[in-house]
Formats: structure tokens, C-alpha cells, sequence
């Protein structure tokens, strides 16, 4: 009877990782969630995440090859504001009244092209290469004004930089932030605006204007707080799965990541610190080689780096420089970010010895984790935010992330 028992338990278990449609290191990752969340129950007062990461439920594995067909991060687009309405040009009549007099109606001013911010936008995918703003109506008779057109609103993801020839317009960091693209043309006047002591008889009505034409160039800069630089394989998904709610495919093969993913960590004091995963980096990236380095403008923003080291590797502080260095040719600034270096795979033979060697090299704050087992990620969680906290505008809180 207990073996039946038993066997029933276990079927309902393999069920249970059936329906979260996970392989054996996903398994391992969610047995890993549910110790550290136990763990976590018992830290009174820890600002950890309130609620369990890796369970949560109905949020699926991001398909790369699919995300790669639909996350686009530069857009050319055209941008033209609508055409005022003309003017009328007409007179006032009525039964006994010859002379009434103009009573053209001006047209309505055309519709303005507005970008604006939403959190619910990922990319540019669904942006087309052209929008025309509409048309003012015309003016009438009985000096009626012609109606202005609708304002068209292009919806764009938060980060979203726009520029014009190189220059960069304005920078929409915010959700709901908007920026007039395009202006829509004034209406033209109806002959009744012409009336003067001089021009009782006006005929002339002008047409109404053309609206802005503009070609803008978008381009996405992805917003977090800090940044997972590494190798390919080093873990870095691995990682932002642990320590998120974020989702991004973990392969055994380099480049599993070909797109930026970000990911949440929520603090129990509602802080929160949203981490963004990128491809790998490898050496000679400056120079186009693996996926390059254009990618790193999505860490651009970042305030801190981590950088994520295999300890499985020889010599992992070959790893670091080489990322320092390839980071550098992307841009000075970001090598001399704020940064702490992860040295992931702990769980592994021969790990601690290679991270007492790395210790011995590497100058800075190293925190030994494993992205598999889940061994110390809390050190890593509360040093990240005590970083984020010492480099953020005195008395001032995190922006709640509202990128997602
Ligand atoms: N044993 C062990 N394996 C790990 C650990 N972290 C990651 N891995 C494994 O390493 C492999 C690569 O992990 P990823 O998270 O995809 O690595 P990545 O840095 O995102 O790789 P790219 O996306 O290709 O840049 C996977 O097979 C993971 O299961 C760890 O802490 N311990
Ligand atoms: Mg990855």
C-alpha cells in the first residue's frame, strides 16, 4: 500500500514539473527556489524578495528565436503631421438679403504625431515606416470652422532615444512621457478673415498648411539598474532566473542570449532593482567577432555592472580583464562603472580552488555564487542593493522599475 502511496507521490511530482516545463536543471533550479525561499521565511527582517522567485506561475520560457523575430531596437520611421484644412470661401445668403456678406469658416489645423511611452511596448516591432497624421477638415459656410484632426500616438518602450540626423531629440525614460514628432499643419483661413472696411467682398480662402515631415531614428536603450556582463556559458541567465522573475532560455551552448532581458528583484521594502541579462561577450568583440558589442548599449544605462565569471574556467581573471577591456572599447564610462564580480559555478569541482586563486589576483568585492544550486545569491542580493543604494541622488529612492 505505501508503495502504491509512493508511487502516486511521485507521479504527481513529475506532473507538477511537467506542467512547469522543466528540464532537469530547471528542476534543479526550482528544488534550489524552494530551499531559498524556505531559507528566507526564517531571515526576519531580511529585505529580500517578498514573494518566492521561480514559482511564479503562467509565465513561460522566453523562446530566443522567436523574441529574435520580434525584438527590434532600431527604427527609422517617417514621420508626417496632417495637412490643415483649406479655407471656404463662400458669401451668406438668404431669402431678401442679397448682400450678406463672407462667411467662410477656417479649416481645421491637421493632426499633431505624438510618441509616447508605454510600459506594455517591448520593442519596435510593431512599428511601421511611416505615419501620416490626419487632415483638418475644411471650413464651411455659416462660418463653420473645420474640425482638427486627431493627434496620432505612435506607442514606443520605455528607453526609447530619438534622433534626427545623428542628434539626439529627446530621451523618453519615462512611462506615459510623450514628444511631438510631427506637427499638423494650421488650417487655412476662410474668406470671411479677409473682411475689411477696404475688402467688403472677400473671395480670397487659403489653403491649409502641410504638416511637419520629419525622418527620425529610434533607438532602445534598455532600462536597469545594473547589468550582467560575462562570457557566453558563464551563467548570467542562469543567474537573472534565480534572482528574478525574468524568464530567458539557459543552454549549454555559448549564445544562448541574443536578445537583452530584464528582470525584476523586489525587496520586501518595495525597493526594487530591475537587472538586465545580455549576449555574451568574447574577446576581440570590439572588432565584430561573437555577437559584437552593439548589445551594450542596453547596459549603457546600468548604474552597476556584475560581472559574472566561470569558475569552472583556468583562469577566470584572464576572463575579467578581457571583459574589462572589451566593455572599455564600447565606452570608457561604463569599464569604470560601479561594479562587483559574480564568480559563478561554485557548486562545481575544483571551483573553490580557482576562487581562492582569483581572490588572490582580483582586487575588489568578489561574491562566489551558484546560479544552479543557489548557494549565497542572498550575499549578492544585498550587496547589489547596498551598491545601488550608495550610488543614487542623496535621500532619494529607486524609481519603481516600470519598464517591464
Ligand atoms: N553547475 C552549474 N552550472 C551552471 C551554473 N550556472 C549556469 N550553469 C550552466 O551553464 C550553462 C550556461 O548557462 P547560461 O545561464 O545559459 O549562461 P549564459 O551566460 O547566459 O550564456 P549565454 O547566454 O550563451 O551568454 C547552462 O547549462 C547552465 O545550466 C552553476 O552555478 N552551476
Ligand atoms: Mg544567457
Amino acid at each position: 500500500m505505501q508503495t502504491v502511496q509512493s508511487l502516486y507521490r511521485l507521479r504527481g511530482l513529475a506532473h507538477t514539473f511537467l506542467l512547469c516545463r522543466a528540464s532537469t536543471s530547471q528542476a534543479l533550479g526550482f528544488l534550489t527556489a524552494l530551499h531559498v525561499s524556505h531559507h528566507r521565511s526564517f531571515s526576519n527582517g531580511s529585505p529580500l524578495c517578498a514573494k518566492p522567485r521561480n514559482l511564479v506561475k503562467g509565465k513561460r520560457d522566453v523562446s530566443e528565436k522567436r523574441l529574435t523575430r520580434y525584438f527590434v531596437d532600431h527604427r527609422k520611421v517617417r514621420v508626417v503631421g496632417g495637412t490643415g484644412g483649406n479655407g471656404a470661401s463662400c458669401f451668406h445668403s438668404e431669402p431678401r438679403k442679397e448682400f450678406g456678406g463672407p462667411d467662410g469658416g477656417d479649416g481645421g489645423n491637421g493632426g499633431h504625431v505624438i510618441l509616447k511611452v508605454d510600459p506594455c511596448v517591448k520593442s519596435f516591432s510593431s512599428i511601421a515606416p511611416v505615419y501620416q497624421g490626419s487632415q483638418g477638415e475644411p471650413g464651411r459656410s455659416s462660418n463653420c470652422y473645420g474640425k482638427s484632426g486627431e493627434n496620432l500616438y505612435i506607442k514606443v518602450p520605455v528607453g526609447t532615444l530619438v534622433k534626427e540626423n545623428g542628434i539626439t531629440l529627446i530621451d523618453l525614460s519615462k512611462t506615459g512621457e510623450e514628444f511631438i514628432a510631427a506637427y499638423g499643419g494650421i488650417g487655412g483661413k476662410g474668406n470671411r478673415f479677409f473682411l475689411s472696411n477696404e475688402n467688403r467682398a472677400p473671395v480670397t480662402a487659403t489653403p491649409g498648411a502641410p504638416g511637419e515631415e520629419r525622418c527620425l531614428h529610434l533607438e532602445l536603450k534598455t532600462m536597469a539598474h545594473a547589468g550582467l556582463v560575462g562570457f557566453p556559458n558563464a551563467g548570467k541567465s542562469s543567474l537573472l532566473r534565480l534572482l528574478t522573475n525574468a524568464r530567458p532560455a539557459v543552454a549549454a551552448y555559448p549564445f544562448t542570449t541574443l536578445n537583452p532581458h530584464v528582470g525584476v528583484i523586489n525587496y520586501q521594502d518595495h525597493e526594487q532593482i530591475a537587472v538586465a541579462d545580455v549576449p555574451g561577450i568574447i574577446e576581440g568583440a570590439h572588432q565584430n567577432r561573437g555577437l559584437g558589442l552593439s548589445f551594450l548599449r542596453h547596459i549603457e544605462r546600468c548604474r552597476i555592472l556584475l560581472y559574472v565569471l566561470d569558475l569552472t574556467h583556468p583562469e577566470p581573471w584572464t576572463q575579467l580583464s578581457s571583459l574589462q577591456y572589451e566593455v572599455g572599447q564600447f565606452d570608457e564610462s561604463l569599464a569604470h562603472r560601479p561594479h562587483v564580480i559574480v564568480a559563478n559555478k561554485l557548486d562545481l569541482p575544483g571551483a573553490r580552488k580557482t576562487l581562492e586563486h582569483l581572490q588572490e589576483k582580483v582586487k575588489g568585492r568578489i561574491i562566489a555564487v551558484s546560479a544552479l544550486t543557489g548557494e549565497n545569491t542572498e550575499e549578492l542580493i544585498l550587496y547589489l542593493r547596498e551598491l545601488c543604494d550608495g550610488h543614487r541622488p542623496e535621500g532619494r529612492r529607486a524609481e519603481p522599475y516600470m519598464g517591464w
